[in-house]
């Protein structure tokens, strides 16, 4: 399924085990997003000036993009310690509070896939994130009482792929929002290049680049294909990676020049086969793929619709003239042209 493609966006045990090396630990080595950077540093250095702590964050985007990253640079950048830990894996109000209780002053706490919180322990969070307090029950019975614990002041970074499944009040408590894009072709290009670099690739600027313009717009995307790119350089020229053998390897793991693989293509020929090129109903399209509508949701479509390949209607997804066209398919007459502005983002 989703994870084993190979443009697939989110995280391999390979990613994992390789992106520790190349992952950017401060901000001038965070490329691209450049209004995200721009506003993070003067918020860094205001902070510092202060000496407070960093109000807090809310990163949301697809998979991918730079939150987990993000969340390192600014520790980073903050010169404090960095606590890791996830929505799900917080199960009870009291596991909040023991991470909590045992910050420094000015660390950052990091909660990844922070829309997964349960309930209660969401409740526990509110205090902590307002009045850097929380109050927890000692006892139990008719015995039980709650007190309250100060905190020291610490920055809560939370990242979640899309901002819409977050509570008001949770989304609300966050002073700081940052949405993260698609990175553009050049940016990813040099993302490439500096990953080269680390890893002690040969990588020409051409080859860099066609990379780049395959991986969606996605840097966890883009370095892994500039690891298969190495493979296949190693074994069938010397090494070095040029346009030709980035091509080349490219059209071998059937990435096209598109960066799509053969699930966003299926994807496009089923609205147009079956469908008539939409609008088809999220449900039935997920139906007709036998993929999750979650997974089609937050992983195939974004990148499809932010290309304008598809458009998200309020009766369904559409497909544009532009997928006919690069299916080598004649675009339906005008209908399929129109673009919708479409459902807000949930
Ligand atoms: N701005 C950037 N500059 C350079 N490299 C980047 C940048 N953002 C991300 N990367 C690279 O992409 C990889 C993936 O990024 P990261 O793990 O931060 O994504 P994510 O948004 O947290 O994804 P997920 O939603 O799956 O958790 C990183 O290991 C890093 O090597
Ligand atoms: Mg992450």
């Amino acid at each position: 399924m989703s994870d084993e493609r190979i443009i697939g966006a989110g995280a391999t045990r390979e990613d994992d085990l390789s992106e520790a090396k190349i992952r950017p630990a401060r901000l001038a080595d965070y490329l691209g997003q450049a209004p995200v950077r721009e506003q993070m540093q003067i918020y860094i250095e205001a902070a510092k000036s202060r000496t407070e702590a960093l109000d807090h964050v809310l990163i949301f985007g697809p998979p991918g993009l730079g939150k987990t990253t993000l969340s390192h640079v600014i520790a980073n950048e903050l010169g404090v310690n960095l606590r890791v830990t996830s929505g799900p894996v917080i199960e009870r109000a009291g596991d909040l509070a023991a991470l909590l209780t045992n910050l420094q002053p000015h660390d950052v706490l990091f909660i990844d896939e922070i829309h997964r919180l349960s309930p209660v322990v969401e409740e526990v969070l509110y205090p902590a994130m307002e009045d850097f307090q929380i109050d927890i029950m000692i006892g139990e019975g008719p015995a039980a009482r709650s007190i309250k614990l100060d905190l020291p002041p610490f920055t809560l970074v939370g990242a979640t792929t899309r901002a819409g499944l977050l509570t008001a009040p949770l989304r609300d408590r966050f002073g700081i929002v940052q949405r993260l894009e698609f990175y553009e072709v050049d940016e990813l290009t040099q993302i490439v290049r500096r990953a080269a670099g680390i890893l002690g690739i040969h990588c020409e600027a051409e080859g860099a680049s066609e990379i780049a313009r395959r991986a969606r717009g996605t840097p966890r995307i883009a370095n892994r294909l500039l690891r298969r790119v190495r493979d296949y350089a190693q074994v069938k020229a010397d090494g070095h990676i040029s346009r030709d053998i980035a091509q080349a390897a490219l059209g071998m793991l059937k990435v096209d020049a598109q960066g799509f693989d053969e699930l966003d293509r299926r994807m496009l020929n089923v609205i147009i086969d079956f469908f008539e090129g939409g609008p088809v109903g999220v449900e039935s399209l997920a139906a007709a793929l036998s993929e999750e509508r979650g997974t089609l949701e937050d992983v195939i479509e974004p990148y499809l619709i932010q290309q304008g390949f598809l458009v998200r209607t309020a009766r369904g997804r559409m497909a544009t003239a532009r997928a006919y066209r690069h299916l080598g398919l004649k675009p339906k007459a005008p209908a399929a042209d129109l673009f919708d502005a479409g459902e807000p983002e949930a």
